[in-house]
């Protein structure tokens, strides 16, 4: 029988498929070893995790006793850059080196996430919380007054501020507490800079309120009578109220066309529409961000100075040559702060070896693979800035002050040294914090001179900031000039 055309584009047809079989089965048996590989990642290996706390209580014993760095490393040793821990009710995994800090700050995985006890204080609408275009919307506001370009217009506004502040509370007396002298400071800054606040009652209420609520950040969220984190819900409630008041000045300000947008990031949010409870959230974030963190390196600058000789006579040599260039009583500017060069390097060196922000969290937004490890959708990641800053493999001598390592920031690995975080969520005020450190020591070190006060150890907590044995006293003296 001949073959008709039909007949032959269907042999054709079965042949090209029996051909092609061995192909499709190897495609197959290929998705489907996908699959398996990726259900098979095994979770994180991780110490036992005692029910109920897990190891909460031993990592904040740790960072209260200034050890949680030996405790995390021996948890690398134990188990590798990624391991499991359970903390603060959360399972986390947690990650260790430069490119764990690569993939929290890169991956799309994972967003930024805000420990329960704080996300409670101070609400959960704030640049931390949202994500995507919103995060870039609201982030975009605050940069408005945080880039160099604003913060160059602040430079005299600082000034004024150190100058009020150590003619206040330094001068006239033989020894001060310096964390508490610092968040004082940075406190004044924010509040005249950022918020426009006038030196009112509403100033010293918000003062008094965050004293009390900084104490809640890492507690255990358990609201009950008498504990320390009720009386820091308490605060909370109050400074909220407080800055509702600003909010509802602003507003009528604002509607009588006596203000404008670009007076104050208050203005701001209220201008682009944001709800007010959202702008509480955010102006609440904003203080704890903006003043502890810089009051802590300014702190621990001033430790490292008193300690390393050497490095003292080189800070004071760069201020009192600008000092010196300078008519009596005139602010420092723009171009001084650029001559700052060994004194941020100095800085730089504090942040590395005393980073304000221990640790930073992130949620998984979806079950994601890291190190050979699943970690399922949901879970807490952590990273710990000191895991890779102390790391003798990067910075050799991890423990010696050496600001010569930031001479050259570019010689620096990336993902190394991350103080300031990094990618999308890399802190918006690092410009501000450079330049209010670097006025602050300017005028500390060409108006005093100081020593660690007699009966005052050098050791410190963390809880989570850095915090010196009480606040750091130290004898002080003015510079007779
Ligand atoms: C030495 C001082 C400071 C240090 C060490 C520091 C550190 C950090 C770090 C590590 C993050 C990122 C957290 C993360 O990725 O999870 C961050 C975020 C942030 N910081 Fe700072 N900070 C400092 C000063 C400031 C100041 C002065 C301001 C404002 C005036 C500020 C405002 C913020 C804001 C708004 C964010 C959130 C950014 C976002 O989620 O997009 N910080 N900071």
């Amino acid at each position: 029988m001949d073959a008709t055309p039909a007949m032959l584009a269907a042999a054709v047809a079965v042949l090209a498929v029996v051909a092609s079989l061995p192909v499709l089965l190897r495609l197959l048996s290929a998705r489907a070893g996908g699959k398996k590989a990726k259900r098979k990642a095994p979770l994180p290996p991780g110490p036992f995790a005692p029910p109920l706390v897990g190891h909460t209580l031993s990592l904040v014993r740790a960072l209260r006793a200034n050890t949680a760095d030996d405790w995390l490393r021996r948890c690398v040793s134990a188990y590798g850059p990624v391991s499991r821990l359970s903390l603060f009710g959360s399972p986390t995994a947690f990650l260790s080196g430069p490119s764990a800090n690569k993939f929290i700050f890169g991956s799309a995985a994972v967003t930024a996430k805000t420990p329960e006890s704080l996300a409670r204080m101070i609400g959960r609408r704030t640049i931390r919380e949202v994500v995507g275009d919103e995060h870039r919307r609201v982030r975009a506001m605050m940069v408005q007054f945080l880039r160099a370009d604003a913060v160059k217009r602040y430079v005299a506004i600082m000034d004024d501020e150190v100058r009020r502040h150590l003619d206040a509370e330094w001068s006239g007396r033989g020894t001060v507490a310096v964390m508490t002298s610092t968040k004082a400071l940075t406190f004044e800054v924010m509040c005249t800079v950022i918020f426009g606040l006038g030196r009112d009652t509403v100033r010293r209420e918000l003062w008094t309120e965050f004293q009390q609520l900084v104490k809640g950040i890492w507690a255990v969220p358990v609201n009950l009578p008498f504990t320390t984190y009720s009386r820091c819900l308490a605060a909370s409630e109050r400074g909220r109220r407080a800055v509702a008041g600003v909010i509802h000045e602003r507003r009528a300000k604002l509607e009588r066309g006596d203000s404008s947008p670009g007076d104050d990031v208050v203005t701001l949010m209220l201008a682009e529409g944001m709800p007010d409870e959202e702008i509480i959230d955010n102006v609440m974030f904003l203080i704890i961000a903006a003043h502890d963190t810089t009051a802590a390196l300014l702190t621990f600058l001033i430790r490292q100075l008193d300690i390393d000789k050497d490095a003292f006579d080189k800070v004071v040599q760069e201020q009192e040559e600008i000092a010196r260039s300078k008519a009596p009583g005139e602010a420092l500017s723009w171009d001084d702060l650029g001559r700052m060069r060994y004194t941020w390097a100095a800085a730089m060196e504090t942040l590395r070896m005393f980073p304000p922000v221990y640790s930073m969290t992130r949620k998984t937004l979806d079950d994601v693979e890291y190190g050979g490890c699943l970690i399922p959708k949901g879970w807490q990641v952590m990273h710990v800035t000191t895991m890779t800053q102390s790391d003798p493999a990067i910075f050799p001598e991890p423990g010696r002050f050496d600001p010569a390592r930031f001479e050259n920031p570019s010689a620096v690995p990336p993902f190394a040294f991350v103080p300031f975080g990094g990618g999308a969520r890399l802190c918006p005020g690092n410009e501000f914090a450079r330049v209010e450190t670097l006025v602050a020591v300017h005028y500390i070190v060409t108006r005093f001179r100081w020593k660690l006060a007699a009966g005052c150890d050098r050791s410190f907590s963390r809880f989570p900031l850095p915090y010196p044995s009480q606040g750091l006293l130290m004898d002080i003296e003015p510079i007779q000039k």
